[in-house]
């Protein structure tokens, strides 16, 4: 037992709400530093983290929740007595199916327009759906926290959590809509094929939407409709994980940047607001950056686009390349050939940030990381990979003074120099 680690669950009442039920064994306190004198955990895989401070308050907590609650073989006696935990993960499907469903019926739209508690009946009566129906998927929406329930004179009136209005109402400025109606749309056929996938070794493209399982992009963009929604879910990303992608590193000496693959332009923006002095260009195929003026440009947008081919077109000088979820889409050598034409490019003294999901170097998490990567493997050609795999990627590309930077969420951050 680590006493630091307990001292630090008592402080945090989030890690008490009984989503963890597991003990700390001498094996998983390998998985991180433990610092009972600091109270708090730490990676322990070579990345940065700027003080104790910033991992309570920045890291720790969605981190904890990813590396404590996914090792198997640390599973806790009180997981072998009853299987909380494995329970929780064999429903997970039907958790992110009612959350999938209530968006796109427009629950948390109404709930949130309405202003008061409704029935079933009413709710039903507004979205068309069958009453009873409703009622079940109200009644999971509040098992899953996301909706309130109270109860007068006999029926169930429901309202919109706070967290429901910022990330589930389609309208919110943080709402992670779109990402929901790629996740539910796209990515869940797919994934219906995961085991397809891993006797296959390649993508279900074809499988599932009867398409090339080759041109991973044509896949993607088989319709105005479907690039419209990848490029919604990639947009929607950044809402919520932009700052921290953008402020791992001080990039402040970069006065020109752009963004190579930069899609809609979300984290381009997200840059823009930190560095103002800094000039952004995003970098993309003519139809993507043809869509991106046309629906997520604001009106007072200061980043540039321009279209570029990256394999085939040279590409422009610039002190800084943003390459974020690009290198996971790719098997290596194309990966190689990418990063070598942007070494080729950069001016002298510039450097290249790359953004992705790392695994830990000990395998074990964080379980968003082995998911994403189990993702790439059902819709494109890469995986995610640990910082040593980047580090080494980048040097072979020539670059140098690698340094890493883990931001606690979903997305992490490597810069190198030229
Ligand atoms: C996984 S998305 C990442 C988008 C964005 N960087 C982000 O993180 O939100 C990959 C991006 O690379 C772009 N892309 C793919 N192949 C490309 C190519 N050959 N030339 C230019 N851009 C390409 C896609 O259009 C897409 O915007």
């Amino acid at each position: 037992m680590v006493v630091g680690l307990i001292r630090w669950r008592r402080e945090f009442p989030f890690f008490l709400k009984g989503k963890w039920r597991g003990e700390v064994t001498e094996r998983n306190a390998e998985t991180f530093n433990i610092l009972p004198t600091k109270k708090m955990l730490c990676c322990q895989t070579g990345v940065c983290a700027p003080s104790a401070d910033h991992w309570i308050e920045n890291c720790a907590q969605p981190f904890v929740l990813f590396g404590f609650s996914t090792m198997a073989e640390h599973l806790s006696q009180s997981e072998l007595d009853y299987p909380f935990k494995l329970l929780e993960y064999i429903n997970g499907f039907r958790v992110s199916k009612v959350i999938f469903s209530a968006c796109e019926q427009g629950v948390f739209d109404l709930l949130l327009q309405s202003q008061k508690s409704l029935s079933a009946a009413e709710v039903a009566q507004e979205l068309g759906t069958s009453e009873d129906s409703m009622e079940r998927l109200l009644d999971a929406l509040v098992g899953v926290e996301v909706l309130e329930v109270e109860l007068k004179q006999g029926t169930a009136y429901y309202s919109s959590s706070d967290v429901a209005n910022l990330y589930l109402a389609k309208n919110s400025p943080k709402s992670l809509y779109d990402m929901i109606i790629y996740q539910s749309q796209t990515i869940y056929p797919l994934w219906n094929n995961l085991g397809n996938a891993v006797r296959e070794g390649r993508n279900q493209n074809e499988k599932t939407f009867g398409l090339s399982s080759e041109d991973i992009f044509s896949a993607i963009y088989r319709s105005e409709e479907e690039m419209l929604k990848f490029m919604g879910l990639m947009n929607s990303s950044w809402v919520i994980d932009g700052h921290d992608v953008v402020t791992a590193f001080d990039l402040s000496r970069f006065k020109s940047i752009v963004d190579v693959g930069g899609c809609s332009g979300a984290l381009a923006r997200e840059l823009a607001k930190v560095y103002p002095a800094s000039t952004l260009t995003v970098l993309d195929l003519p139809k993507v950056i043809q869509t991106a003026q046309k629906h997520f440009c604001q009106s007072d947008d200061t980043i540039k686009f321009q279209e570029v081919e990256l394999f085939k077109e040279d590409l422009p000088a610039a002190d800084l390349y943003v390459l974020a979820r690009i290198i996971h889409d790719w098997k290596e050598e194309k990966s190689m050939t990418l990063l070598r034409k942007i070494h080729a490019a950069c001016n002298s003294g510039g450097g290249i940030l790359l953004v992705e999901a790392m695994l830990f170097e000990n395998r074990r998490g964080p379980l968003m990381a082995q998911l994403f990567s189990l993702n790439m493997l059902v819709q494109t050609e890469g995986k995610e990979q640990p910082p040593s795999h980047y580090t080494h990627m980048l040097t072979a590309a020539g670059f140098t003074d690698v340094q890493v930077c883990r931001t606690g969420k979903s997305y992490d951050a490597i810069l190198a120099l030229k």
